[in-house]
């Protein structure tokens, strides 16, 4: 049986990040993508430039239409935009019980524009972080929750054990952001798990943080535990990076499709 993922975040128009590379990480999985799109955004390689927020009703709807129907193995969450947004997908997720939920905190595209209302960053703390089976902030992410600089990897796991303190299910930090390494710390149970990966040098990494919480729900909905799933997600990812795609004028896409052999 094919398993069913669902993404629930914002559109890019440019296709490189948000909704669009997480249908496309999901299907290069061969699984079967849904999604519930929070908000659109005009958006390229080189920024973002509008954005158009879903009605809350509206998100809840099209949760309410995905679950009633195709029940998801898997649920990914990225830009959720704002508070109301928020609380009716914690809603939504709590009334269908739904399993395996990846949260990537989205605050900030890499290009500098705020993706989540600041008023909505304590309902995405207290209410959508603690409904993660594992959450994946990168470093400036990170900073915000924990409360002081990541300057090094001591810090990352500093940083891991605080936000740990109030969520229960895996804090995943991306270190994708340091300069000579791309080392990502998982702190869960207690316990640390590095995944080092030298840095590629591309300077195309548009949507990492999306395609990378996406791998990770792939493999969720596919039985792995929460450490292999990641191990998985980021041999993806490095995969996709490697590959070397130039696309646009700016920090261009991945290639996501680079495992994929039809032709
Ligand atoms: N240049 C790179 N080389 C190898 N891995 C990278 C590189 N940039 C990002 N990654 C990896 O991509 C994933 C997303 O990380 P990051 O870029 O930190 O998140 P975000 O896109 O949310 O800012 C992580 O696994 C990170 O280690
Ligand atoms: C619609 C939308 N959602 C999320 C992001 C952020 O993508 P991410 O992979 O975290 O990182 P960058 O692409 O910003 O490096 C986005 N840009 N748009």
């Amino acid at each position: 049986m094919i398993k069913k993922v669902l993404t629930i975040a914002g559109s890019d128009s440019s296709g490189g990040a948000g909704i669009q590379a997480d249908i496309k990480t999901i299907t290069c999985h061969k699984m079967y993508a849904m999604s519930a799109i929070t908000a659109l955004t005009a958006q390229n390689t080189t920024g973002v430039y509008g954005v158009q927020e879903a009605t809350p009703e509206f998100v809840g709807q099209q949760i309410d239409c995905i679950f009633n129907d195709i029940r998801p193995d898997a649920v990914k969450i990225g830009m959720v935009s704002s508070s109301k947004i928020i609380k009716v997908i914690v809603e939504k997720l709590k009334k269908y019980n739904a399993e395996s939920i990846v949260v990537d905190p989205v605050m900030v595209a890499t290009s500098g524009s705020p993706l989540l209302e600041k008023e909505a960053m304590s309902t995405l703390i207290n209410e959508l972080l603690p409904m993660g089976t594992v959450i994946t902030p990168n470093i400036p992410e990170a900073e915000i929750l924990c409360g002081f600089k990541i300057n090094e990897q001591d810090d990352m796991l500093r940083a891991a054990k605080k936000i740990a303190t109030s969520i229960k299910g895996g804090v995943l930090i991306k270190g994708g952001h340091f300069s000579n390494t791309a080392d990502d710390l998982l702190y869960i149970d207690g316990k640390e798990v590095w995944y080092k990966q030298e840095k590629i040098y591309n300077e195309n990494t548009h949507g990492t943080g999306c395609t990378l919480s996406s791998a990770i729900a792939c493999n969720l909905a596919d039985g792995y535990s929460i450490e292999d799933s990641i191990r998985n997600a980021k041999s993806y990812i490095t995969g996709a990076l490697k590959a070397g795609l130039n696309l646009g004028k700016g920090s261009g896409p991945l290639e996501h499709n680079y495992n994929i052999k039809i032709k």
